[in-house]
């Protein structure tokens, strides 16, 4: 691969343009300039009033470009965005600028993906989006990629990398969906992830129980018994290094996250709970298993400060900085 290739930008997608997104990749530009190239895709009329950036016509350029603006390959909207006030109309732009990035660093044109945050309702009522969130649009796009979301903050000690098996679902709906399938494949594609993309050689995962104390021996839910601790073994016979069901509530704190190297949870807010409170500023949202890197903040569009000011971009920086380490490791 030549220099240059393995040296193109990290891709930033704009996200809704209502939201922190555009104020907060000024920010990151401001913050990393030239030391980490890379382009947002957006509207240049949702960028706050003065910002400093150039607009360009290919990713390449910002290798040359970075430290003189925030890079821009301008993507029309309908309609203007007002901060804070989400827009149905820009819905569908929204969308396709995620398949824009995804485009771009299919072909190599762009080191790894970020995406700043969606509104999913807006997406689904202003465009009919049918995904729960970014992870599932890109798997799709990506040719019905096999995915899991993980969330990762490399600032704690010991890191805390966190994995949801079922995603954007009600909480009645999880015993149901939390299957033997579903586990053994989010165990098998986190293991392939860390290992590829986190040079972790034989990652040692730690599956939550699904109930209180992992069920305490069927006294308060029977799921661990039945086989989820069934499933644990077999995966260990397969090689992985697995332990568990683990006691969610005992397994985050740090001593017990020195165990092991990330953790499959049964549901979302047993993963990012956690990894929220440990580390809000920080923690970066990976999505493994798909053909390309791709990274994004762990908040989401924070309508209630969008155009104050406040929003602090430290989590945008940590998952273009994941990113960029992520695709030049691919990248070889
Ligand atoms: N990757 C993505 O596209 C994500 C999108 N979302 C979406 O974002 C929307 C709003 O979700 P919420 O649950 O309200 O979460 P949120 O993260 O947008 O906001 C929660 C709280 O954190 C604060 N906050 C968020 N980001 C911040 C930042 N950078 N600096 C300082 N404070 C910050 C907000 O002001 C708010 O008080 C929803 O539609 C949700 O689906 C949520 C998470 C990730
Ligand atoms: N709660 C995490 C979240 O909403 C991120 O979803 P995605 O858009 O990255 O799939």
């Amino acid at each position: 691969m030549s220099r240059s290739t393995a040296e193109a930008p990290v891709i930033l997608s704009c996200g809704d343009p209502a939201g922190v997104g555009p104020e907060l990749a000024v920010k990151a530009w401001e913050a990393l300039g030239a030391a980490l190239p890379f382009v947002w895709i957006g509207d240049p009329a949702h960028l706050p009033r003065g910002t400093k950036m150039r607009e360009i016509d290919h990713p390449a350029e910002a290798m040359t470009q970075a430290g003189n603006g925030l890079c821009v390959l301008p993507h029309a909207f309908p309609s203007a965005a007002l901060p804070g006030e989400p827009n149905l109309e820009n819905a569908q732009a929204v969308i396709d600028v995620i398949a824009r990035g995804v485009a771009l660093v299919m072909r190599g044109e762009g080191l790894a993906l970020t995406t700043a945050p969606i509104n999913k309702r807006v997406l689904k009522d202003g465009a009919g989006f049918s995904f729960p969130g970014h992870t599932e649009y890109l798997a799709h796009l990506a040719g019905g990629a096999k995915v899991v979301m993980m969330l990762a903050s490399e600032r704690v000690t010991p890191p805390c990398r966190v994995v949801p098996a079922t995603i954007h679902i009600a909480l009645r709906d999880v015993p149901t969906a939390f299957t033997p399938d579903l586990l053994r494949e989010t165990v098998r594609i986190t293991s392939e992830g860390l290992r590829r993309d986190f040079g972790l050689e034989n990652p040692r995962l730690a599956v939550a129980g699904l109930n209180p104390h992992a069920g305490e021996g069927g006294a308060m839910g029977r799921e661990e018994m039945e086989w989820i601790g069934a499933v644990v073994e077999s995966l260990r016979k397969e090689g992985y290094a697995v332990t568990g069901p683990l006691p969610p509530d005992t397994m985050f704190h740090p001593a017990a996250r020195a165990r092991y190297d990330g953790a499959i949870c049964a549901y979302h807010d047993q993963a990012l709970i956690p990894i929220k409170t440990l580390d809000f500023d920080g923690g970066v949202n990976v999505t493994l298993g798909l053909p390309f890197v791709r990274t994004s903040p762990d908040h989401g569009t924070a309508y209630d400060i969008a155009g104050t000011g406040k929003a602090s971009p430290a989590s945008l920086i940590s998952a273009l900085k994941m990113a960029q380490k992520m695709g030049l490791a691919r990248r070889g």
